[in-house]
């Protein structure tokens, strides 16, 4: 339909006044990029000066959606159930890792696809946020609306099909995209309908071009055409791998070899989680471990988009892949143990609780 601003959808947002530093600001932008200052504390925000830069974060989220969270006592299903509590919340996966990111005072700038009767009110729950810039392309169709039950069961999402994207729309996204410079990151993230697959390979064609880093955590035929682009980040769960790759994951070792497999095929990168047992990281340098922490999950919405957040976070100012993959996990367990997303206080509380170990290849295979 029609192009959002050229720009943001709030221009006036302070994220182009980039030089007053306010008490614990961690960034610092000029132009279109920024980069993370140095800060004392904690042992883990320390930045490797050396590969101190300016940058910006995109995500990128195709199908977003307004998720209303209602919370029951009970549920019964086959019956009228009346909810104790409903809110909304901006979602969607990249939604969801600029909404981290801007806990840990990160700039972002948010692309997707939104429009129809959902579109104000969407937007408008983004305003808290100060440091992402929503960079949407309005469409004809409704934004979706994804329903969260919390109640005595387990949690449980109805999430909808969404709107359909005309080819206007998507040359929109891909203008967007083009503007992405080197040293820049690409967040792709969310269920990706199918007539957007060329799109997406397509932006994911311009990252390269313009020499972007990106990360994928999209459905798994997506997923699978995309590995051969070398995507710095990808976090398939274990329904994905058992699907791309036609084989039943029943154990640890068997997790571990799909993984690879996604590493073979070119993921540098592969981060895969495990509840109550923590996560692994694969990459070229072997398999990684961390723990997970003994508390009751209160939230699984948004604790994987909250990882890939914390990992693209602390990549940028260490360029240290264990502390990175160790604050990533900070990032996922804070958000699964507090209503909402994890805040940079919770997030920091965890870090000394999470160990990462190499797995020993011999005692693996
Ligand atoms: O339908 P998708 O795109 O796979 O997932 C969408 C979604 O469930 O993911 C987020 C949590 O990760 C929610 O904010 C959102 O409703």
């Amino acid at each position: 339909m029609t192009d959002a601003a050229e720009s943001s959808v709030f221009p006036d947002r302070t994220l182009f006044l980039p030089f007053v530093l306010k008490e614990g600001q961690i960034s610092e932008l000029i132009g279109n990029s920024f980069r993370i200052l140095p800060f004392p504390e904690p042992e883990c925000a320390k930045i490797n000066s050396r590969e101190r830069g300016f940058f910006m974060i995109y995500t990128c989220t195709l199908n977003p959606s307004l998720d209303y969270y209602m919370e029951f006592d009970k549920v019964e299903l086959g019956k009228t159930n009346r909810s104790s509590l409903e809110y909304y919340e901006a979602g969607g996966k990249g939604i969801n890792v600029s909404i981290v990111l801007n806990n840990l005072m990160i700039p972002s700038r948010a692309l997707g696809f939104v429009g129809g009767f959902t579109k104000d009110f969407f937007i408008s729950l983004l305003q808290k946020y100060e440091y992402i810039e929503p960079v949407f392309t309005f469409i004809e169709g409704h934004t979706r609306i994804n329903v969260k039950v919390k109640g005595d069961l387990l949690e449980t999402e109805l999430n909808a099909k969404g709107p359909s994207i005309t080819e206007e729309d998507m040359r929109m996204m891909l203008r967007r995209v083009e503007r992405l410079n080197r040293s820049d990151i690409f967040v792709l993230s969310g269920n990706c309908p199918d007539n957007l697959v060329d799109l997406t390979e397509k932006m994911i064609q311009l990252c390269i071009e313009n020499d972007v880093k990106f990360v994928l955590d999209v459905n798994h035929e997506l997923l699978l055409r995309l590995l051969k682009y070398k995507p710095f980040l990808v976090r398939p769960n274990i329904e994905d791998l058992e699907t791309m790759f036609d084989e039943v994951i029943a154990d640890q070792k068997q997790l571990i070899h799909a993984g690879r497999r996604c590493a073979e095929l070119g993921a540098e990168n592969v981060i895969l989680m495990m509840g109550k047992d923590g996560s692994l990281l694969i990459n070229q340098d072997g398999v990684y471990h961390a723990n997970s922490i003994d508390a009751e999950v209160v939230n699984s919405v948004g604790a994987a988009d909250s990882m890939i957040a914390g990992f693209v976070m602390n990549y940028l100012r260490s360029r240290d892949i264990i502390t990175t993959f160790k604050y990533a996990n900070c990032c996922g367990i804070a958000t699964a143990f507090s209503k909402g997303m994890a805040t940079r206080e919770k997030i920091e509380s965890l870090y000394d609780e999470i160990l990462v170990t190499k797995i020993d290849e011999n005692e693996e295979a």
